[in-house]
């Protein structure tokens, strides 16, 4: 199959529980949950997204005819910048990432010498091949991925059945909670630490990408 690509960059993975660590992030282009154009964010089922996914016109973005194609760009990004020591790691984002990351994908980027990661709303099943599995349920959409090794909640979300509540006893290893990004001048922060406080089994996830000036 071809694969569509809005970007792959080489930056800090910004959130969750390998927040820091260099990555590679593939980002796919597509969503099923949104359009990613504004005149339809208000009717979509996900309406606080941070990202612009449509096209693959972003840095390291393109069509990609091969898996074995899409794996050597991504070998390439990594080579062309990390020089010595860890292991490679690729971050698989979008738009939602299940969409289009298959098994021959997977196969190619292990092939590759990567250990592979994945970020998805959960409405579609992970391929178990998938290292590292971080869910980010949303409200109106349920989830098929009940399972993996992160669940990071956005919070708040005001639906009744997108609250910590509904997931705390789902099979993952790690639970956050991530402050919704609003924009310039709102911050969720004081109301995901005050949760955490009185809840600890949830954990503060910021986006530090944000902070830092990374991508
Ligand atoms: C852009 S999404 C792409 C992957 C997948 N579609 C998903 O939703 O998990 C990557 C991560 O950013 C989170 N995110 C999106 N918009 C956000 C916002 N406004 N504030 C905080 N986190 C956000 C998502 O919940 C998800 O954990
Ligand atoms: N640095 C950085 N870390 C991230 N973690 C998840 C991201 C995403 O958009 O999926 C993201 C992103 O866009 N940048
Ligand atoms: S599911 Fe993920 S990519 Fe899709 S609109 Fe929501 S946050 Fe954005
Ligand atoms: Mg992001």
């Amino acid at each position: 199959m071809t694969y569509s690509v809005k970007e792959a960059f080489y930056t800090l993975q910004g959130e969750g529980a390998h927040t820091g660590r260099a990555a590679v992030f593939l980002r796919f282009a597509g969503c099923n949950l949104w359009s990613g154009l504004e005149r339809d964010r208000e009717k979509a089922v996900c309406r606080f997204c941070d990202t612009d996914f449509v096209g693959t016109n972003g840095e390291g973005g393109g069509k990609f005819r091969e898996p074995g194609l899409l794996a050597a760009h991504v070998k390439a990004i990594w080579e062309a910048n990390a020089s010595a020591g860890g292991r490679p790691y690729v971050v698989c984002t979008g738009g939602e990432p299940l969409m289009q990351l298959d098994e021959p994908l997977i196969d190619a980027l292990h092939a590759a010498g990567f250990e592979i990661a994945i970020e998805t709303n959960g409405t579609l099943p992970a391929p178990a091949s998938i290292d590292w599995i971080c869910v980010s349920p949303k409200a109106n959409a349920p989830l098929a991925q009940t399972s993996g090794s992160e669940l990071k909640l956005v919070y708040p979300q005001t639906e009744p059945e997108a609250q910590p509540e509904c997931f705390e006893t789902l099979d993952f290893e790690h639970f956050f909670l991530q402050p919704r990004d609003d924009g310039p001048g709102v911050s969720h922060v004081a109301a995901v630490a005050a949760y955490c406080l009185k809840n600890p089994k949830w954990r503060l996830s910021l986006q530090t990408h944000k902070l830092t000036g990374l991508p």
